[in-house]
């Protein structure tokens, strides 16, 4: 047979093959892994394939040489094993034999029949020369992380992750309110892995940089970079995974993506404002994968832990300029008015160690309460919806996820309401903003439960005292 026969005939059997592929690792896969390559020929044997990336060819062999060999046999080659190398040039007009690649072939790793990854010069790829990781924070160090009940088993985790050893959990996923330390801890982790192993490829994004590279990579064509980089590392941290509930395309990515790196098992940290289950508009394939390691919740900081962060932040601020003097009860005064979160604590004290530059002299609490009367008067009625839940959940024992859900039983039923007619006294929220925040409900919803608060709470001494152990706890 002529040289065109060979090719046509090579191309019906790869047809066929592939028609069984696309049955057999379903059509996503075949999309990703296969249709990429390009055959070229066969020859003692060996099904030769061209590949765009060398992560592709590695990836395919790895994962796909049975299913491959095992196709084009069904369609008729005489097979038993592949061999694959990077596409190049061609050496000539009419379709020579493409160049091979230059050193020796590498033995693949693959499963099931023999098969060989050609993978040209070694120079290592893009992803592994330079990791395109979001910016550390130099100051998110664990040195610079203070513990307390809170936050010990977040920091506990994220310490053993930062150790780098064999996994123990995949992924960790750490979820609390605003400003409670989540980024601090994953940036803490990156630096911590980077310090003890800068061999390391630790990548940290923010969930909204995964969906941008995402983004970028499908309008340039360079989606099999994408997937290269983010399965080509060693840790991946994903920060503010709530960002893609709802985006359905990054959502699929990040699913394969999570799926690639724990198959490998590669340690994978994920961060959000709440529990995998509470985030709406997330994929419950996602969901029930983001539970299979350890999720760990930042609670909101309690007095100790706030005025062990100021004291920790005033010696630095006193490390740097030793003159500044601030009243021992400014800092508990501070720790007792400003609870909403970590950042505002923060804020505060810079502001005031500015202040206290500025006039040379001590801060007094007469001084902090003038420089600070505006943050203080806002924290004051900072109570937040989702803490308002979360109090009262605990408190009547009940999941979260209920307290937000449908369903009507009494149990449940009361302490939502409990919920409703405090956020209705303790935030500024509106009735239809409070409604949303309880599973999309409308905010006549939220005045029945309002008014039967009320009602009840007349004739019902334990509902009253409830309540006013609960409005302790949250301006606490
Ligand atoms: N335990 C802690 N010790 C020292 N600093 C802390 C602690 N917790 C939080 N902080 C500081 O509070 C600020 C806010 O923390 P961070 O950015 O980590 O919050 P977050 O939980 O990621 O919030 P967001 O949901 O807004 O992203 C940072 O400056 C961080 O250093």
């Amino acid at each position: 047979m002529g040289k065109i026969g060979q090719d046509l005939e090579l191309q019906a059997m790869w047809t066929e093959a592939c028609t069984g592929l696309r049955d057999r690792i379903g059509r996503n896969n075949f999309v990703t892994w296969i249709e990429p390559l390009q055959l070229r020929g066969v020859t003692d044997g060996v099904l030769r394939f061209s590949v765009p990336t060398r992560f592709l060819g590695d990836w395919v062999v790895r994962h796909f040489a049975e299913a491959i060999v095992q196709e084009c046999v069904r369609a008729g080659a005489q097979v038993t094993r592949l061999d694959v190398a990077l596409a190049r040039p061609r050496t000539d007009a009419d379709g020579a034999p493409m160049a091979r690649a230059t050193p020796a072939p590498r033995a693949g790793t693959g499963d099931g029949p023999g098969a060989q990854v050609d993978i040209g010069p070694d120079t290592p790829p893009e992803a592994e020369a330079d990791l395109p990781s979001g910016p550390l924070d130099p100051r998110f160090t664990f040195d610079n992380f203070v513990v307390g009940k809170p936050n010990e088993l977040a920091h506990a985790a994220a310490r053993r992750v930062a150790e780098g050893g064999a996994i123990t959990f995949n992924p960790l996923f750490l979820y609390g309110g605003v400003g409670l330390g989540k980024t601090h801890l994953m940036h803490a982790i990156a630096w911590e892995l980077r310090r003890q192993q800068p061999g390391l490829r630790v990548l940290y994004v923010s969930a909204e940089q995964f969906m941008y590279r995402f983004v970028d990579a499908l309008r340039n064509k360079q989606i099999m970079d994408f997937k290269q980089l983010f399965r080509s590392v060693d840790v991946l941290m994903v920060d503010d995974v709530q960002f893609i509930a709802g985006k359905e395309s990054t959502q699929e990515e990040f699913f394969h993506t999570f799926n690639a790196l724990v198959d490998q098992r590669k340690q994978i940290v994920i961060s959000a404002d709440r529990a995998p289950g509470e985030i709406k508009d997330l994929e419950d394939r996602i969901t029930s994968r983001l539970q299979w390691g350890l999720v760990v919740d930042l609670h909101p900081t309690d007095y100790e832990l706030r005025l062990g962060i100021l004291q920790t932040k005033l010696e630095a601020f006193r490390a740097q300029d030793p003159n500044v003097v601030v009243a021992p009860d400014v800092l508990e005064f501070l720790a007792h008015k400003i609870t909403t979160n970590v950042r505002v604590l923060e804020g505060a004290l810079t502001r005031l160690h500015a202040f206290a530059s500025l006039v040379g002299r001590e801060i007094t609490l007469e001084l902090a309460q003038d420089c600070l009367a505006d943050i203080l008067r806002v924290s004051e009625r900072r109570v937040t919806i989702e803490e308002i839940q979360r109090k009262v959940a605990e408190h009547y024992n009940i999941r979260l996820s209920d307290m937000i859900g449908p369903k009507r039983v009494r149990t449940l039923a009361r302490p939502r309401q409990v919920a409703m007619y405090l956020s209705k006294e303790l935030t500024a929220k509106s009735l239809p903003d409070i409604g949303r925040r309880f599973g999309g409900r409308d905010h006549t919803t939220i005045i029945h439960g309002v008014r039967k608060v009320e009602e009840l709470v007349a004739a019902d001494p334990q509902l009253a005292e409830d309540l006013r152990l609960l409005r302790r706890l949250l301006s606490s």
